[in-house]
């Protein structure tokens, strides 16, 4: 399938999950085998070859990094909601669009000085993006590149991740 007939499976949902959010749901382009192929083909594309390892953010980026992740022969770290990691190796605390959060990073994972890519579905606000930038480098790994499926302009996410290569495959 085309990229732009794959993004275009991506449903705008207003109000959701709070009034005045339009949030952009990835389900349907998940679902739809050749939607989902053409769109981590895209993403594989925009990874470093230099890279070592990538790293998704739960949940969405979960499946976008591990698809590219077997794409391109690469392991993915998994950067968690708080809760979840037996052994926490780094913590960061952000504000979302809608609320707040924070993402760990587990033990064990990152090795100091491995260059890691980092991929998510949506790229809004940038909290999320540059609280995980914060986390790996934290851990003296070195942020490569951030690759997202849907940059949301108007929030402004680049402008927080001044400096850094950012890909999105499509711009909104
Ligand atoms: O650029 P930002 O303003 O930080 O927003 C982008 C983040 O928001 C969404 O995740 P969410 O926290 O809703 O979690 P989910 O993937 O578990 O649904 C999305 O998947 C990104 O990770
Ligand atoms: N509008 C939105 N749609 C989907 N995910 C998001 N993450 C932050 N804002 C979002």
């Amino acid at each position: 399938m085309e990229l732009a007939k794959a993004l275009d499976l991506i449903a705008d949902v207003p109000d959701f999950p709070e009034p005045g959010v339009l949030f952009r749901d990835l389900s349907p382009l998940f679902a739809d085998a050749a939607g989902f192929k053409a769109v981590t083909d895209g993403l594989a594309a925009t990874v470093d070859p230099e890279v070592d390892l990538l790293a998704g953010v739960e949940a969405r980026g979960f499946l976008l990094a591990a698809a590219v992740g077997y794409a391109r022969g690469l392991g993915v770290a998994l950067i968690r909601k708080p809760g979840k990691l037996p052994r926490v190796a780094g913590r960061v605390g952000y504000t979302l669009e809608y609320g707040t959060a924070t993402v760990e990073l587990p033990e064990g994972v990152v090795v100091p000085g491995q260059r890691v890519a980092i991929l998510d579905d949506v790229l809004a606000t940038g909290g999320t993006v540059a609280a995980t930038c914060k986390l790996l480098e934290d851990a003296k790994a070195q942020v490569t590149g951030v690759s997202v499926v849907m940059e949301l302009g108007a929030l402004g996410g680049r402008s927080v991740l001044e400096g850094r290569r950012v890909e999105a495959l499509r711009v909104c």
